[in-house]
């Protein structure tokens, strides 16, 4: 049984900081202390409306981090420039409205493959490895393989906030088989979003997964118990799920 990894997005750590306009908490600390604690990559979001990860973050992140940076961004020619300058690991591309509150759906690749294709291409040229973040949906899947992304990450939304058992277990029920087909596609099958101490053991335990991107159940944990706490327990459940316990 093959290991799941966890990716921490540290946004959230951001948000604090950028809710008095202080240097304080500084993601870069949090990323250390998230890697020390055992993340195998750290996730961030620079967003348009810099509400959170702010430029900075990213250059210094691009410096610092042990293991590898996952840059989360929307395809606009902005964020393209910035990411062939810092070249991150990873870049998942994700779609972004500014009046939302959080990440409402995956990317529509499908109704915008030019668009996407060139994004795809742009990035692998300068040797990023890109992801795309996508609803567990077959024609997104083909999509993603026909734009040559590498890698994609399964919204896991309408999985955290089903509204009761039934609506979850067929949630589960759609990611297990997306995942499936993904893999079979020859991708690299990630998910995350929602995802927290309460239900990440379904989602650990489909074996196709490869990686897990978690943040904001992480950082409000850390609220209370630390950051280090939050991560290295988080890993376990996930362990946990994923050897089926
Ligand atoms: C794409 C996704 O689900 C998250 O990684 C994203 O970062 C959510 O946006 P916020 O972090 O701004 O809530
Ligand atoms: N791509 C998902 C991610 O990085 C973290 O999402 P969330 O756990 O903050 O909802």
């Amino acid at each position: 049984m093959s290991r799941i990894l966890l990716g921490v997005n540290i946004d959230h750590i951001a948000t604090l900081r950028q809710a008095r306009g202080t240097s304080y908490p500084d993601p870069v600390h949090a990323a250390a202390v998230a890697e020390h604690a055992g993340a195998e990559g750290i996730t961030v979001h620079l967003r348009e409306d810099r509400r959170h990860i702010i430029d900075r973050d990213i250059y210094l992140l691009a410096k610092t981090l042990k293991t590898r940076m996952n840059f989360e961004m929307a395809v606009t020619d902005e964020m393209l420039d910035i990411a062939c300058e810092v070249k991150p690991t990873y870049v998942c591309l994700v779609p972004e409205k500014r009046e939302e509150l959080t990440t409402e759906g995956g990317l529509d690749v499908a109704g915008q493959m030019g668009k996407v294709g060139a994004a795809v291409q742009r990035l692998d040229e300068v040797g990023i490895k890109v992801s795309l973040f996508i609803d567990a949906d077959k024609t997104q899947i083909d999509a993603a393989v026909e734009v040559g992304a590498p890698l994609i990450e399964i919204h896991t939304g309408c999985y955290a906030d089903a509204e009761n058992e039934a609506e979850e277990a067929k949630e589960l029920a759609r990611i297990t088989e997306m995942a499936k087909y993904a893999h079979s596609k020859g991708l690299i099958v990630n998910a995350g979003h929602g995802l927290h101490y309460h239900n990440v053991k379904p989602i650990a335990a489909i074996p196709e997964l490869y990686e897990l991107n978690i943040g904001h159940a992480i950082i409000a944990r850390a609220a209370i118990d630390g950051l280090a706490t939050a991560v290295k327990d988080m890993k376990q459940l996930m362990n946990e799920g994923r050897r089926g316990e």
